[in-house]
């Protein structure tokens, strides 16, 4: 077994992590100043408020933690911090890409428009960039319980910053009410801008939803447990070149598995479903990438050959450049050599 600081200085590729879930605490606290929002003073106190203890119920009780940061992520300035601040955690533990994902629709209640939001988040990432060297793309979420026509607008609002640090959209939110059939409108609109799209799908117990999303032209899913026990779905998400983002501490906290040994990486890799390891939300699931790998080699006994493969998934399944895509190839084969 590799131990964690081998784990962590590993390169690697994380294509499932949303901005407003992964701020750290240090971040959070210049934001409340800045919007002049009173916090806990101890740390683990914010700690507990910002992040979900173990016996929440489930997916939407899990989201529920997000309130106490969307009030923060309301001006230009706290979303180009907020991105800087992702990354500079990424750096920290190697990530040589990653993809961030936000909802602009969440960040205009003090007057902010899609647009504004979206370009201050791309700030903040290429600032970051310029400064700790970390490669990134920006995704827009969607939310599944948002009218189609909000989420047409905000896809026609995001359109313009694709290769301007835009990568991509996503529809995230509340999967078990708000099925794939029921967001199709706008996931084809999303498409004919020329966005392209990943899913958050077969997280709340619904395998349909990957193969609703898959017949929609969809390659890339959040989360795509619920597949476990369905081998035909595997099979032809396999055939069809799908590549599952997981992330595994996220899944137990909102019971989209039962348990650990409930998960079905077994499966997934006998079937030849093609994964990738993500955090979810750093802060709201208290993780990060390499706690994840940790857990993925104690658990299901993932070995480094496996953890390249594994990076090798996301960066080709990654919305990247094909520059990036070779420059973060070698970046993975020469750091997996190295180390
Ligand atoms: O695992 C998840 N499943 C579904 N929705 C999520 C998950 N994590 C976060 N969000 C939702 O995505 C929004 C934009 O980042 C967050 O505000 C949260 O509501
Ligand atoms: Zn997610």
């Amino acid at each position: 077994m590799l131990t964690v600081q081998e784990l962590k200085a590993l390169p690697k590729v994380e294509l499932h992590c949303h901005l407003d879930g992964s701020l750290s605490l240090k971040a959070i606290r210049k934001l409340a100043q800045m919007a002049a929002v009173e916090l806990p003073a101890s740390d683990q106190a914010l700690r507990e408020l910002v992040s979900v203890p173990d016996d929440i119920e489930d997916l939407l009780d899990y989201l529920k933690r997000f309130d106490v940061i969307l009030p923060l992520l309301q001006t230009a300035e706290a979303l180009e911090l907020a991105a800087y601040d992702v990354i500079e955690q990424c750096a920290a533990e190697n990530v040589r890409y990653i993809e961030v994902r936000f909802a602009p629709d969440f960040s205009t209640e003090k007057g902010l428009s899609v647009s504004e939001a979206i370009a201050a988040v791309i700030k903040g990432l290429h600032q970051a960039q310029a400064d700790f060297g970390v490669e990134s793309g920006l995704l827009v979420c969607a939310m599944r319980q948002y009218s189609n026509q909000r989420s047409q607008m905000m896809f026609k609002a995001a359109q313009p910053f694709l290769g301007q640090g835009l990568v991509g959209g996503d529809f995230a939110g509340d999967e078990a009410d708000f099925p794939t059939e029921v967001i199709e409108p706008a996931i084809k609109t999303a498409q004919q801008l020329g966005i392209p799209m990943t899913l958050h799908a077969g997280e709340s117990h619904c395998a349909h939803n990957v193969m609703a999303a898959l017949a929609l032209g969809i390659r890339r899913f959040g989360h795509g447990v619920a597949l476990g026990g369905h081998v035909d779905f595997q099979k032809q998400v396999s055939e069809a070149d799908g590549v599952l983002e997981m992330c595994l501490t996220s899944n137990l906290q909102t019971k989209a598995v039962k348990n650990l040994a409930s998960y079905p990486v077994a499966e997934l890799l006998a079937n030849q479903v093609k994964i990738t390891i993500n955090t979810d939300n750093r802060t709201v699931s208290n993780t990060n990438l390499t706690k994840e790998y940790d857990l993925w080699q104690r658990h299901f006994g993932i070995t480094k050959s496996q953890f390249l493969e594994v990076n090798l998934n996301a960066i080709n399944a990654a919305f990247c450049s094909a520059t990036i895509r070779q420059q973060v190839i070698q970046d993975l084969q020469k750091g997996y050599a190295e180390n």
